[in-house]
This record gives C-alpha cells, structure tokens and sequence, in this order.
C-alpha cells in the first residue's frame, strides 16, 4: 500500500512531461533565463554605483576637513536609498550607518530621493542644541501635521510658509505676516502653558484626575488578575494626562474617544511612514472621526463657555480645559487658511504628544519597580520619608520629584525606551555643528535610542550593568563612589561631571550627559511638556508603588519596533498582570 503510494506520488515527477497536460516548462525556464539575464545587466551600474559610493564614503571620513558636509552612506538602490533597512531595522541600521572606526559619527542618507543628514556624535548633537538657527520645530509639525494628523494640504501650506521662526522676532529676511507666523504661535503657547508657572495648574488637574481614577479601580485587598498593563496604564494615567491638557468636555461629550484614540495611536508608526491611505481604510476613517469629535467638542464649548468659566488659578474651565486650549482658538484660527479641520488635527497632535509617549513610560519605570529584586521596597521608603507627618496620605510632591531614587528610575527609563527622532533645519544659513556641516534648507535628524545605548559613555559599572539593561541607580552620584553616577568613569572629567565639593549625599545627576540623554530633543525645540512628564511618570509610578501590590505575570518582556523613532517603545504582547491593594494603618 505505502509502496503505491510512493509510486503514484513519485511518477508526477518523473513521467514524461509530453504525456502529461502540465503547461509546457520550455517558458518557465525562459522566464527564468531572461531575469537573469536582465537582472544582472541593471545590476552591474548599481554595483558600480555602489562601489564608487563606498569608496567615496571611506574616502570621505579618512580626509576629515572642518566644516565637512557629511559623508554619503553608501546605499544599493539609487531613489530609494536607505529607506527599507530603516523601516524594516532601524536602529540596527542607523547605528552602523552612524558609527566609523569605533566612534559616533554623522552621515547622509539617501531616501526616497531626499537627502538626510543624521548626526549621532555627541559633539554635533551638543552643538545643535546651542544653533539660535536651529530652534525651530517647524519641520517636525509640517511633517506630522501631514503625515500623522492629517492636515489638508492648503492649511498646511501656512506651516511649509513659515520660515520666520520660533522667537518673538523672526530670522531677518523672512516676510511672514505675524498672524501666519504658527511656528512662534504654537510654540510660545506651549512654553507658556507647560514650563514655568504655567505648569501648575496641569500638573495639579493630572494628579486629581489621577487619584479619583485609582479610588474607583476595580482592585481591593485580594488579588485581581488583569490581562494588560498598558491597558490599565492607559485608562489610569493616558485618560488622566488628556483631561489634564484638553479638560473633561472633550471626554464626556465623546465617550469612546479615549478608546478610538488608542486604536489610532497602534496605526501612528503606519501614518509616519507614509503607508498609502487606501491600505489602511479603518485606520484613516478612525482618525476623521476623531477629529469630526474634536470639531463637535469646539462647537460645544462655544456655545458654553464664557469668561466667568474660568477658574480662580486663571487657567483651568470646564469646557476649554485650559488656558492653551483657549489660546489656540483665539491664535491657529487667525492664521491663513486654518479653520476647524486644521485646527483639530493640530489638537489631535496636541492630545497624541501629551499621552502617546507618557502613558508607555510610566508603566515601563511601575513595571521595573515590581520586578528588579528589592526595588519597590526602596522606592516605599523614599515615598514615606516624603510623607507629610501630619497627613499621612497626602505627599508632598516637590519633594517626592526630587528624591534621588526615583528620579533616577525616571530618567533610566526613558533612556532605556525612548527612540525618538528629531527634527532641525535652517531656513536662511548654512550651520556648522561640530566638525560637520549642515547646509541651508537640509534636514537633519538625531535620534535618541542610539545616542542612550551608547556603551562609549554610560556608566555599567565595569559591565555589571550593559546599557540595553534596566539598572535603576544610573543616574545617582555618590560622592564617596568614584565608580558612581551616568558617565563611563574615564570619559574625559569635563564631560562625565565631577561632584561638587558641597555634596556629600548620593544625589540625581545628568551631569555630562548633554547630547547623551535625550529624549526630549534639546535646545529652543527641546519637548515643552518635559516638566510635566517627569510629574506624570515619577509620581504615577511611585503612588501606585505606594498604594498596591503588583505581580508581573508573563515570561520574558519583549518590544516592538514599530515605534522606532517616533517616542518610547511598547511592549510586542500584553503583560498580564494581578493587582491588590495595600493594607495600611
Ligand atoms: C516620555 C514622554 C515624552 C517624550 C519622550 C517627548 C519627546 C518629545 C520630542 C523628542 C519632541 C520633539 C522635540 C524637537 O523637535 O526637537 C517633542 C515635542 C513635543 N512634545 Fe513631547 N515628549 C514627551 C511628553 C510630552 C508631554 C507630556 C507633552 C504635553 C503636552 C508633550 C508635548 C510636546 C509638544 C506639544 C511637542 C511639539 C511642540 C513644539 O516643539 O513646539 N510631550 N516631545
């Protein structure tokens, strides 16, 4: 029986191919023949185009000048460029492109038919930060405008107009009426509502909101078992960050807001990337509707608010949420070509800024409080030594932001998860940055993951703890520990930060870190909502550490990559987690 088998099975292969119905293989074989035989003339001028490109490279490096414009990365395809291995293995990529002889380095890469300047070493990325000419986050918001949030392109156009800059005065030579001037409206708006004195007030709604949400979980002294700590993140401190920023309103009048929020935020590395539209109907559709939420949000809040809103701090009302939130009415719309559309994509982005890269962050920095062995004991004791005597439950919150400890947990963890790229470009003037060279116009990305993995200068502790491990003491300088604090000991003393003489306690440090930790970008463009993350991460971490007991369920953590570049990473698979409450006196 089995030998039949054999048989019949065999015989298709083996019979003469006349006596069978098969189609002839005479033009399969030609088929094959003639794409080789095509396939490898187109391919001799892209080997020698790709050799000369190689050669050129090293060249290039090897006769390092002042001022050089960097050297182009060699890449196989002519258009194209680096565009595949970016998308497909990003930061393995970028870091080789990067790197030359051992050392950080800045390269060109060709994509998509546009140059691109990347410049990873630290002496670059330092000078960035200090170019006046390099300040303006413009082409970050034309890109995610039109990419991200789905700016229509005529409103968009005011944006790609604007060259006049972030400041109060703009870059001499440019002629842009002072209401179209969005780059310094968007961006003086943030800084006055999330920096300063203007913080505040947000900083207060997210820890209200924040705490009502933990009261009402649905967790008590026995253990509840729950099947995705991002989730639960998300619901506890996303919902808790976007009321602080757009108020309740927005929430109320659109209930499944915060959930379509999150199904779009999963398709954001799509939109970055420029996946066409017709690929992706539900996820284009979801983002209208989000916006159409928006408009039907401002349309109420018009009708509502009046000036006697507004609360006793000056900030904060019930309809507009904030002071930004109004000022955007008032400012974006003036501006030519916006209208309600244009606006609530901006919002949208507003909203995507202020939750899509804290919520993951500080379940990440919870995540590693219960799990590295004896941390969240430490992190309790640095809770209560901040407890006001008089009230035990109430903490007092500028001290907790600066507890040592829990800085440090807070600044490793977006060092560990953060990969973000920025965005700079001068409009009016060729810049020098470091021993490189951008010219006027061009486009220049950094981007963090690689600069915060670079084991040439952070401190592992003679490999005790390698840069791709969590160790939540990084950042703390002992002064009685030479081999203590962020640098690699043996970077040069400038650079790595030494103690100062007064200090005689282990405390927080990012000294000698500019152009090394930077997750927030830097320089005039550098992320205005930065105060208001470290309240998000450090004291959301640190209350629910203070509050509830959590068991990480599930094996090894394992993270996507679809976010590469555009933030903090995310876990690949829900972590399943169980949840009780502390029994306290
Ligand atoms: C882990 C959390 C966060 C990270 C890693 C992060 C990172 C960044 C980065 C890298 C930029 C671009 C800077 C540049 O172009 O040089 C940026 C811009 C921005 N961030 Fe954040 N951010 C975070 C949280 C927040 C929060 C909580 C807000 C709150 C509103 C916020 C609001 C913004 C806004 C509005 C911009 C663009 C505006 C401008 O430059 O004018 N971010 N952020």
């Amino acid at each position: 029986m089995s030998e039949s088998i054999v048989a019949v099975t065999t015989s298709q292969f083996t019979e003469n191919p006349a006596s069978c119905n098969c189609p002839s293989p005479v033009p399969v074989g030609k088929t094959v023949y003639y794409t080789l035989v095509f396939g490898g003339i187109f391919s001799i001028p892209l080997c020698f185009n790709y050799a000369f490109a190689w050669t050129m490279y090293h060249w290039q490096h090897l006769r390092v000048h002042e001022r050089q414009i960097p050297p182009v990365y060699p890449s196989f395809l002519p258009y194209l460029g680096s565009v595949i291995e970016l998308a497909i293995n990003g930061q393995t990529y970028l870091k080789r492109a990067t790197s030359y002889a051992g050392e950080m380095a800045a390269a060109r890469m060709t994509i998509l038919g546009k140059e691109i300047y990347f410049f990873q070493d630290r002496e670059s990325v330092a000078a960035m930060w200090k170019q006046q000419l390099l300040s303006s986050p413009v082409e970050a918001y034309i890109y995610s405008l039109s990419y991200i949030f789905g700016m229509k392109e005529t409103a968009l156009a005011t944006y790609r107009a604007d060259d006049s800059g972030p400041f109060r005065k703009p870059y001499p030579g440019s002629n842009v009426r002072s209401q179209d001037r969005v780059d310094h409206i968007t961006h003086s708006g943030l800084l006055k509502a999330l920096t300063g004195s203007g913080l505040a007030p947000t900083a207060q709604q997210f820890m209200e909101s924040f705490l009502e949400r933990l009261d009402n979980l649905p967790a008590d002294e026995n253990w509840t078992d729950m099947p995705d700590l991002l989730k639960f993140f998300q619901d506890v401190v996303g919902t808790a960050s976007m009321q602080a920023v757009a108020g309740p309103t927005l929430l109320k009048l659109n209930p499944t807001f915060v959930d379509d929020f999150w199904s779009y935020d999963k398709y954001v590395p799509w939109f970055a990337r420029g996946v066409p539209s017709f690929i992706m109907l539900g996820a284009v559709k979801n983002r209208g509707n989000l916006i159409n939420q928006i408009k039907s949000w401002y349309a109420y809040a018009r009708q509502h608010f009046d000036e006697s809103s507004i609360s006793k701090d000056g900030d904060g009302d019930p309809f507009w949420g904030s002071e930004l939130m109004r000022g955007r009415q008032k400012t974006l719309l003036l501006a030519r070509n916006q209208d309600d559309d244009s606006l609530a994509s901006a919002d949208l982005g507003l909203i995507w800024a202020s939750v899509s890269n804290s919520t993951p962050t500080a379940m990440f920095a919870t995540m590693h409080m219960f799990k590295e062995p004896g941390l969240v004991a430490r992190v309790r004791k640095s809770v209560d030594s901040q407890r006001d005597s008089n009230n035990p439950s109430a903490l007092d919150v500028e001290r907790l932001l600066q507890n040592p400890l829990l800085s440090s947990i807070y600044a490793e963890t977006l060092r560990m998860y953060v990969k973000s790229y920025f965005v700079a470009s001068s409009p009016h003037a060729d810049v020098a940055l470091g021993r490189g060279w951008l010219p006027k116009g061009e486009i220049a990305l950094v981007n963090s993951g690689i600069a915060h993995m670079d084991a040439r200068v952070w401190n592992t502790k003679s490999g005790v703890y390698p840069v791709d491990s969590f160790w939540a003491d990084r950042f703390i300088t002992d002064p009685r520990d030479p081999s203590s604090g962020p640098v690699k000991p043996g970077v040069e003393r400038q650079a790595r930060g030494e103690p100062t003489a007064e200090k005689t306690e282990p405390y927080f440090s990012l000294d000698g870190l500019e152009g090394s930790w930077i997750p927030y970008g830097g320089g005039h463009a550098i992320c205005p909502g930065r105060f208001l993350t470290k309240n998000l991460i450090l004291l959301s971490s640190a209350v629910i550490a203070d509050r509830f007991d959590i068991q990480i369920l599930g094996g090894h953590l394992k993270l996507s990559s679809a976010k590469f570049g555009l933030g903090s990473l995310r876990p690949k698979e829900a972590i399943p987690f169980r949840i009780k409450r502390r029994v306290t006196d």
